[in-house]
């Protein structure tokens, strides 16, 4: 349908970049990044605000040359290939409809532009918005659809030429949290029937880690962690990582021999930890409980509802300045502000960063 290389790519990457590099003078948005993004693969690339992450869509899309490196697609280079030829799939965070058509003309635009005969066009019309849950809809005005509404117009429009490679932009931005947690579950659950291959980028990183296979997080036009979004909860890979996530329980320790000293005391360390000094994170649900006079004295101060347990915060009682912890609680074995308990850490929970990359 698409004036491209056919879909098919072969055993390697349907996307490739090596090196991909853009400056804005003498800055690099984007910093020599390698990405392979698989056939029927969903990646999600996330990160704080002015990370590169449009960038690196824009510059896959077309719409952004590089100032080095090289983007391929199905083992193509895309050098000098323009944004229409290269049968890839945008869609933007406000949308981007057209007012005046209605929710049919907004689908069929790519398939105007691709000359598709007009009886295919209405079928393909009727098929997305099947697709999309917004059967019989072709009439509609787009002004007076909904904001969830709006976004899967949107959708069904990117989809309509089948590209072979679907780019999301901040695909759900803009709409509330309970259409936004919805929409996500809807979103995975429709690639992955028409195995369709996606690269999203979002700094929301409840609906990365929803709508991915593969979470990319991107620091200053680097990458600095990609896995599955088990692997980069678990075991995010850096300072930087572990607080964009939300993980504050840092601190600097000295390992020897399987447990490390802390200035929140003794700290247990996976087994491999090499000797020597390292930063630690301590992730909530390593922060147990226990009695006021066991292990490191601390003080509630606080405590936030978070709908699955309860995040404790506390303060150690030892005067030394030693940093502020945050415990994940059970709902009912929450400890009130103002209690005084004692903190032990489960070594399951423990992750030791690489040295580096503050944040
Ligand atoms: N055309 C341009 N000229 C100069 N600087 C630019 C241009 N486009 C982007 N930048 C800068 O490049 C950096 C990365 O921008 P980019 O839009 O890729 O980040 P982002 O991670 O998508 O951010 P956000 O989440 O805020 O959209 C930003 O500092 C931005 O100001």
């Amino acid at each position: 349908m698409t004036a491209t290389a056919p879909a098919a790519s072969g055993p390697g990457p349907l996307l490739r970049l090596d090196g991909a590099t853009v400056r804005f003078g003498a800055r690099a948005v984007l910093d020599a990044v390698d990405l392979a993004v698989a056939e029927h693969e969903i990646v999600c690339v996330l990160g704080p605000s002015g990370s590169g992450k449009s960038t690196l869509l824009r510059a896959v899309a077309g719409l952004q040359a590089l100032d080095a490196g090289r983007i391929a697609l199905a083992g193509h280079d895309q050098a000098g290939v323009p944004a229409h030829r290269r049968g890839v799939g945008l869609m933007f965070q406000d949308h981007q409809l057209f007012p005046q058509r209605d929710v049919a003309g907004n689908v069929a635009f790519g398939l105007r532009m691709r000359k598709v005969p007009r009886a295919e066009q209405a079928l393909r019309v009727a098929e997305l918005l099947d697709l999309v849950g917004l059967p019989g809809a072709q009439k509609r005005a787009v002004s007076a659809l909904s904001g969830g509404e709006q976004q899967r117009v949107a959708l069904a429009r990117a989809l309509a030429p089948r590209p072979r490679l679907l780019m999301l932009d901040e695909p759900l931005g803009q709409l509330d949290r309970s259409l936004r947690e919805r929409l996500v579950a809807e979103l995975r659950e429709l690639f992955q029937e028409l195995g369709t291959t996606v690269l999203a980028v979002t700094h929301d990183q409840g609906e990365a880690f929803a709508l991915a296979d593969r979470v990319v997080v991107m620091r200053e036009g680097r990458i600095a962690q990609s896995g599955t979004p088990l692997e980069v909860w678990r075991r995010p890979a850096d300072e930087f990582v572990a607080r964009f996530l939300g993980f504050d329980n840092v601190v600097d320790a000295t390992v020897t021999g399987g447990s490390a000293e802390t200035v929140w005391g003794k700290v247990p360390v996976p087994q491999g930890t090499a000797d020597g000094r390292c930063r630690l994170l301590v992730r909530p649900a390593g922060v147990r409980l226990t009695g006021a006079d066991d292990g490191l004295a601390c003080v509630v101060t606080g405590r936030t509802f978070r709908g699955t347990h309860v995040a404790v915060r506390l303060e150690p009682t030892g005067g030394e300045g030693a940093p502020r912890l945050e415990a994940a609680c059970g709902l009912r074995d929450a400890p009130e502000p103002g209690a005084r308990v004692g903190v032990r850490f489960a070594v399951e929970e423990i992750v030791v960063l690489r040295p580096g990359a503050a944040s």
